[in-house]
């Protein structure tokens, strides 16, 4: 039997991955060591290799099939546009990516301006705008504290995660129009879900008993 490998994201999503996994029996203990350097982890009884890294390579490991199965975020499938099956809502990490900016900046959504959007996400931003057949939008990409923008006149609006709202309350921000709800989702590569498809409809349906 050959291995199946796991392409699993770091940061946020990791522990309770590794929970959710771990609901179903497969374990991987080395895993859990936050100040080891390993990158890859073998479970010889299962037949299973595990690996952790950053969201937006999960995608990619599962599109070229150096992973069979990816756990990832909504957002990151969505924005990296891979060739992949997305096979099931995890249900953990959910957060909804939104239109956010100052009460005042409400009018120009609705309106012919052109305006600027900050964001993480340019595919998915443009994407909404583009389907929302909106004005032309300026996408400037940004790479964390998103929220800024707005505040410091780079832009008139963002495009990013939402999930308590505390970051937006405390920087005088709102939710001015939903994008989409995220969560984790699982991911399988499209040959592996046919030449490992016992394997992996099996494990589909342990998560779906645990979940
Ligand atoms: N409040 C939240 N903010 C950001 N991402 C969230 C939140 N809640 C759940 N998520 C999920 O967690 C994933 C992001 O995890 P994490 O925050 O570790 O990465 P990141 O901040 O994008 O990475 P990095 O720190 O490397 O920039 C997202 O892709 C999303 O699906
Ligand atoms: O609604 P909230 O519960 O406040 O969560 C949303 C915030 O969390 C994320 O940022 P993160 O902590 O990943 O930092 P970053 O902006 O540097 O990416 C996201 O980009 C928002 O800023």
């Amino acid at each position: 039997m050959r291995y199946l490998t796991f392409a699993l994201t770091k940061g946020r999503l990791a522990d309770k991955t590794l929970a959710l996994l771990e609901k179903t029996g497969i374990t991987c203990e080395e895993m859990k060591d936050k100040d080891s350097r390993k990158l890859i982890f073998v479970n010889e009884e299962l037949k299973m290799r595990f690996f952790l890294a950053k969201g937006p390579d999960v995608p990619t490991y599962v599109e070229y099939g150096a992973a069979d199965i990816g756990i990832v975020g909504k957002d990151t499938i969505l924005e990296e546009g891979r060739k992949l099956y997305e096979v099931m809502d995890l249900g953990f990490g959910a957060c909804r990516m939104c239109v956010c900016g100052p009460e005042s900046a409400k009018p120009l959504l609705a309106s012919n301006q052109l305006i600027r959007v900050a964001t993480k996400y340019p595919n998915i931003a443009k994407d909404y705008f583009y389907n929302k057949k909106h004005q032309t939008v300026e996408i400037i990409k940004l790479n964390g504290s998103i929220e800024l923008a707005p505040i410091v006149g780079l832009s008139e609006v963002i495009v990013d995660i939402v999930e308590t709202g505390s970051t937006l309350r405390e920087n005088g921000l709102k939710v001015l129009e939903e994008v989409c709800p995220l969560s984790a989702r699982m991911v399988v590569n499209q040959v592996s879900m046919k030449m490992e498809n016992e394997r992996i409809s099996k494990l589909i349906e342990e998560l779906r008993e645990v979940i």
